[in-house]
């Protein structure tokens, strides 16, 4: 399919906005008193330090909200006040929090059925609106919505539409898109869906595999099951991967992201010589500022002497989930939670671990003076982390 003209004749339609309706004034106000919180702002205005008693918050000097939440979130509200009456649909989650999915739901913004693992667009007639979320949707998706004549929504991240620019440039010049990311998150399946061929990698483990795949060959079979749901259809190992081009999902570990691209160079490099590597490879870091600016003021936050970390974000968030890792690296005791009911008292809170598992933490405050390192995701409203920050002033009152 030639993505790029479908996305420029859906662009021209008159039925697709992403530029929003113009109701900034009162959607910013709106959005302002939900998940604005005054104590953040103090503490960002205290140099991100505050002490209550015996306890000190350090916040990391860049969290929260990102660019492209707030305007996807702000976008989805406008489409609100714009169809007052209309039936709004959602193809995803429109950011991984739960408080502000929750918000979408009261507003009346409906997810499309899930029926047996598939999406049921029979649902949306063409007076429907339809909300694309921050991180888009697959072109197929985008292509049914198109044909159904409705009104939709793109709060595609611009970030997001890079990558999808990136793999189809690969795919112009017939290369195979290797893509460092999850292969079921939604940003991932949206950017597969643009590419040519793709090999979806979740690590350097996985890369590595990879990479020894392509120097010295091996088991096509367990190739093939290995990433059986990270490949385009059809995808020959043995063939596709003599010419290829990097992209990342845009919330990845950005050293691991670094440390993948110089692997797949030098593994091209040895294979084709360097002369000929310009023949095979082709790199673009495709993670985002935003991503970058958290996870370097994780860095930071984590060389300062610090009795425990708190993580807050989605439990499906994949940049909060590299901050988490940031910290778990550093050997600081850490928790991921996604709201302050995880807290249950002083000595238990429910956190997720990096498995993806939950656990009960015992135990988890220390007593005397302590220093708490607070961080959150690009889509963990402030209003969460104040609820979490006076929660511990609070139990150690
Ligand atoms: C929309 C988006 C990032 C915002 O944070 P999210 O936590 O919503 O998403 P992610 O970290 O990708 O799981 C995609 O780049
Ligand atoms: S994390 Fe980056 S790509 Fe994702 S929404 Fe925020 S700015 Fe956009």
């Amino acid at each position: 399919m030639d993505t790029k003209a479908f996305k420029r004749s859906l662009q021209h339609s008159e039925n697709y906005n992403r530029k929003g309706f113009g109701h900034q004034a009162e959607v910013t106000t709106q959005l302002q008193s939900e998940y604005h919180s005054s104590l953040i702002q103090e503490i960002r205005d205290r140099n991100y330090s505050l002490q209550r008693g015996d306890v000190t918050i350090r916040l990391a000097q860049a969290f929260g909200f990102c660019w492209g939440v707030e305007r996807a979130v702000a976008m989805a509200y406008e489409t609100r006040q714009h169809f007052p009456t209309e039936r709004i649909w959602i193809t995803n989650e429109i950011i991984h929090n739960p408080s502000v999915n929750q918000r979408m739901q009261e507003m009346e913004v409906k997810f499309i059925p899930v029926e047996t693992g598939k999406k049921d667009f029979s649902v949306v007639d063409n007076n429907d609106v339809v909300i694309l979320p921050a991180f888009g949707a697959s072109v197929q998706e985008m292509q049914i919505l198109h044909d159904k004549g409705c009104k939709i929504v793109d709060t595609t991240c611009p970030w997001v539409s890079k990558v999808w620019n990136t793999v189809e440039k690969h795919k112009k010049i017939d290369y195979t898109s290797i893509i460092h990311g999850k292969y079921k998150h939604e940003e991932t399946v949206a950017t597969s869906s643009f590419a040519g061929k793709y090999l979806i990698v979740l690590n350097l483990k996985e890369a590595q595999y990879v990479a020894d795949y392509i120097l010295n060959g091996g088991n096509r079979e367990e190739f093939l099951q290995k990433f059986a749901k990270a490949c385009s259809a059809g995808f020959d190992p043995d063939q596709d991967l003599e010419r290829v081009g990097i992209a990342n999902q845009t919330t990845m570990l950005k050293g691991e992201t670094e440390q993948l691209g110089k692997l797949f160079e030098r593994t091209m490099m040895q294979k084709y010589g360097p002369d000929q590597l310009n023949d095979h490879f082709q790199s673009f870091n495709t993670i985002c500022d935003a991503t970058q600016e958290r996870q370097d003021a994780m860095l930071e936050l984590v060389q300062h002497e610090l009795d425990l970390m708190v993580v807050i974000g989605g439990f499906n968030s994949s940049n909060t989930t590299q901050l988490q890792q940031i910290a778990f690296e550093k050997g600081i005791p850490s928790y991921h939670i996604d709201s302050v009911e995880r807290i249950k008292s002083g000595d238990a809170l429910e956190h997720r671990q990096l498995n993806g598992e939950l656990a009960i933490a015992e135990n988890w405050l220390p007593a005397g003076k302590i220093v708490v390192g607070v961080t959150s995701g690009a889509s963990t409203p402030d209003k969460v982390v104040e609820d979490v920050i006076e929660k511990i002033f609070s139990l150690k009152a």
